[in-house]
This record gives structure tokens, sequence and C-alpha cells, in this order.
């Protein structure tokens, strides 16, 4: 492939790590109390390479469809998708809501969604933007590679595209999923990447179950083999692997992943989905693991896995399985908490509290 990105991803910033957990340890409360809003902090910080911020925050959809919808792995119709996308525009869905909840920009990328959907002005959701990419060709996973080469790299450019319109201070980037049929393209990812059973990594989804989630298992099965037998994919190449089981708005995932991290924009990772997006990006590249954060456990099966293999302790567990950015909305206040706290606190010398414990205690 030989018109793929180039990322350089920076490191952590150690100076910047070092003072925040220097200040957390001067802040009036006993050492490590705060816990993970502590360690929130200071992971800002390195990533950031300066003072933690939670904002301004963006967070940024890619809908798309999958043609291998059409053998019934989803509970809801492929027209969903594009509903949903007219949904968000206007205000009414639950990333609109957590967005306008709390003061963040929604931005929803149309990477390929099949069917027309209505166009809204004026709502107080978000704004949306057509990529040329939704018009490229995508295939059934099941039969054939969902990408040609071509359309993969335009998905990965069209993510990139996006985080280069963001505010240029834009501190915490959210990134979130839309299109039917997309669990079972993360599934297939999953079970590739980790050399997992397709028993193991799909889920319920939309809420599938019974005969219809026995098909979708057949469904990760076909595609895994397919992928493998036919088209030579390799776990160990993870650009084949999107492309030959994943689909345009998890290219675009991707893509807008690490953009963000090069840009030193902590990432705010939802759920199956964009997890699964991070563990591509992640075996293509280790160095980008550092610039992500994880907003929760999500209660569609193969997620467990993707944490695991990423080391990722996330912030929530909350039985959420919606997509769209919704858990990283949700985690979003706890980063706010965090940096607040940081930024906010007295110092043992500037309010005068004794900060030693006493001898023999901790
Ligand atoms: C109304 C509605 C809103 C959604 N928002 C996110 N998803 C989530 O569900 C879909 C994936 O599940 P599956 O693979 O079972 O189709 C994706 O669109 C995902 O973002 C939704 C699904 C529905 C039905
Ligand atoms: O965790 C997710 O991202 C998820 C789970 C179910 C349906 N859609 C998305």
């Amino acid at each position: 492939m030989a018109l793929l990105p180039h990322w350089v991803f920076p490191e952590l910033d150690a100076s910047a790590l070092g003072a925040a957990r220097a200040r957390q340890d001067t802040l009036t409360k006993p050492r490590g109390s705060l816990g993970v809003l502590e360690d929130l902090a200071v992971a800002l910080a390195g990533i950031q390479g300066g003072a933690p911020a939670s904002r301004p925050a963006a967070a940024v959809l890619f809908a798309a469809d999958h043609p291998v919808a059409r053998h019934g792995v989803s509970a809801y119709p492929p027209e969903v998708t594009a509903a949903m996308v007219a949904n968000f525009v206007r205000g009414g869905a639950a990333a609109s809501v957590l967005c306008r909840n709390l003061g963040v920009d929604l931005r929803v990328v149309d990477v390929g969604v099949a069917h027309p959907y209505e166009r809204v002005d004026g709502g107080d959701g978000a704004r949306l933007r057509r990529d040329p990419v939704a018009d490229d060709p995508i295939g059934d996973l099941r039969i054939e590679d969902a990408l040609s080469e071509v359309v993969y790299e335009r998905a990965l450019r069209a993510g990139a595209a996006e985080i280069d319109a963001l505010d240029s201070d834009t501190r915490v980037v959210l990134l979130g999923d839309m299109g039917i049929g997309n669990t079972t393209a993360a599934a297939a990812m999953t079970a590739l990447l980790l050399g997992l059973a397709p028993e193991d990594v799909v889920g319920a989804g939309t809420g599938v179950s019974g005969d219809a989630l026995s098909r979708k298992i057949e469904v990760v099965r076909d595609a895994t083999r397919r992928a493998q037998e036919v088209s030579g994919v390799l776990r160990t190449d993870p650009h084949r692997v999107v492309q030959a089981v994943g689909g345009k708005e998890i290219a675009a995932l991707v893509g807008a992943m690490a953009r963000a991290i090069e840009l030193r924009m902590a990432v705010l990772v939802d759920g199956f989905i964009v997890s699964t997006a991070a563990l591509a990006l992640v075996r293509m590249c280790a160095e980008a693991r550092s610039g992500m954060l994880f907003a929760h456990r999500s209660a569609e099966r193969g997620h467990a896995h993707v944490l695991a293999a990423l080391d990722a302790r996330p912030l929530l567990d909350l039985g959420m399985r919606l997509g769209e950015a919704s858990a990283a909305l949700a985690a979003l206040p706890l980063l706010d908490a965090a940096c607040a706290l940081h930024a906010g606190m007295a110092t043992f010398a500037s309010a005068s509290v004794p900060d030693r414990a006493r001898p023999g205690t901790r």
C-alpha cells in the first residue's frame, strides 16, 4: 500500500508529566487520595505537553453503512443509519443531548451512508459534512473485501481531515460511530487482530439474540475465513484487516485518531467500535497508544478482549452499549473534574496545611 499516510506520534511529554505529578503531591489531600482523577490529570498533561485541560473538547462521529447488514446481523434496518444522521443534526440523538448538556460541539461526517437523509438546516444539533469517500463503493465483508486499497486510504484521510478542521486549540477529541451492522465488522476485525473465535467476540449489538445471534457468528466466521484464505489477510497486517472486514467509518476513525494524537489532542475512546479502531491503530504503530484514554467498558461482548489487548483501564462501567461517542461524553465530566481539581485546589503551602503524615502512618 504505497499511498498510506506516514504518521509521526509524539512521545508523552516527560517534563509536563513530572510537573503534573509533582503538583498533585502538593495539593491539600492525602497523596493519591483522588485516585484515577489524579492519574487522569497527569496523563492529560503528558499527552498534551502542558497543564492538563479537558476543554475545548470536540465530539466527532463518523457514519457509514455496511452491506453485510443484508444478512440480518442487526436488530434494526440499515435505513436507521441515515435517519440517525438527520437526528444528530436535529439534536435528538443521545450524542446530541449529551453534547448540548456539556457544551461540546458535535460534528458528524457521512463517509458512506447509503440511504438518503433529510437535509435539516438550523437544527441545534450537529454540524454535518458528507465526505466524497461516501460515494465510493463498499463490499459485503462476508463475501468480499469491504474496502479497496484506494477507498481505505481515502477513508483514513477523510478522518484526518475532520481533525484538521477542528479549532487548533482543541485539547480532547471524543470519537464515535454510527452505522447499522458495524458491530459485525468490529467483531470480525477483533477476531482477526487477536486470533479469537467468532463466538468469543460477537455480541448482541443493537440487540440480536437466538437464531439471529447464531447467524451473526456464522457471518463473522465466513468473513474471517474469507479474509484469511481468499484475501490472504494476516493478523500482523492491521491495515489489511480494516480494509478486508472493517468499514468506511472504522477506517475514518483510525485516520482521525492518528491525526488527533499527532496533534497532541487527547483521544477519549468510546466503546467497542472505536476501541477496535484504536486496536488496529496501535497494531499499526504502538506509539499511538499513549495518546488514548478509555471511557468505558461496553456491554458488547468483544470489548473486554479489545480493552485487555490494549492494556486499557476504562473509566466507567455502566452497562452502556450504544456507540455515537455516548460513553465518551458520559466520561468527559470526569476529565473536567480532574482538570479543575488539578488547577484549582490549594497547595499545602498556600493553605498553611501541614503536609506531613504522622510518623508510622502513610
Ligand atoms: C436507533 C439507533 C441509534 C444508534 N446509535 C448508535 N447505534 C449503534 O448501533 C449500531 C451497531 O449495532 P448493530 O451492529 O447491531 O447494527 C451502530 O450504528 C452503532 O453506532 C445505534 C443503533 C440504533 C438502532
Ligand atoms: O460499544 C459500542 O461501541 C457499541 C455497542 C453496541 C452497538 N453499537 C456500538
